[in-house]
């Protein structure tokens, strides 16, 4: 999947070498390890200033941008959403690629998916933190990525909401041909969920535990 070589990013990352293949990897580390900063360069909302990322064996640099941002999305850790309805919100995947927008059931269908029991003509300003970071990340499964990056979602959310979207998340690439590479600070999460959990400290791999 992703393959970095003497990969240096300002002062912030420093990785000699680094292979992420699983289906399930997850990031730890202390803040302002370059956790963060390494999930913007795997779908290249910034870029090295020097060394090679290869994704699916391709130099990211030759990639076209917007196509590969289809196929590696990432949820950030403040959600982003739209003015409007929760419809409004989840047909953006689609008008935004100028693709048919899906009909209503399908849209009802991936809601169910990540617990967001909401109508689709609710305003989608007046939702809770956890809840529009579950309509973000319904916008996201809509437009049915390959890789997901799962920032670490913001510290407004409880434990409890944190869990169910990361368990929404590891459930729904499980049962596809996905691949997940996401940030935690939960020793147990990584440990419950990564098929291989990558240290970072200082902008450093610290330490590669798994295959
Ligand atoms: N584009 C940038 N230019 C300069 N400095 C940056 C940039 N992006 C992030 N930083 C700095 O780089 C360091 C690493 O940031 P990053 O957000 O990647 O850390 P993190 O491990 O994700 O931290 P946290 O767990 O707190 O989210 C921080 O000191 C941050 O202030």
């Amino acid at each position: 999947m992703f393959s970095l070589e003497k990969v240096k990013f300002k002062d912030i990352l420093d990785i000699d070498k680094l292979e992420i293949d699983n289906k399930i990897t997850v990031i730890i580390g202390p803040s302002g390890a370059g956790k963060s900063t390494l999930l913007k360069l795997l779908n290249n909302m910034i870029s090295v200033d020097s060394g090679t990322i290869l994704y699916n064996g391709k130099d990211l640099n030759q990639i076209n941008p917007i196509g590969l941002r289809r196929e590696v999305i990432m949820l950030a850790q403040t959600p982003i959403i739209f003015e409007g309805t929760v419809k409004d919100n989840l047909e953006a995947a689609f008008k935004l690629r100028e693709e048919v927008v899906a009909n209503e059931e399908k849209l009802k269908e991936v809601l169910k998916v990540v617990h967001l029991d909401k109508e689709l003509t609710d305003n989608a300003e007046k939702l809770s933190g956890g809840e529009k970071q579950r309509l973000s990340l319904a916008r996201i499964l809509l437009s049915n990525p390959k890789v997901l990056l799962l920032d670490e979602p913001s510290s407004a959310l409880d434990q409890e909401t944190e869990r169910l979207l990361i368990e929404t998340v590891v459930d729904y690439v499980k049962d596809r041909d996905k691949t997940l590479v996401m940030i935690t600070h939960s020793k147990d999460i990584a440990l419950e969920y990564g098929d291989k959990v990558i240290s970072l400290k200082e902008g450093r791999v610290v330490r590669e535990e798994g295959s």
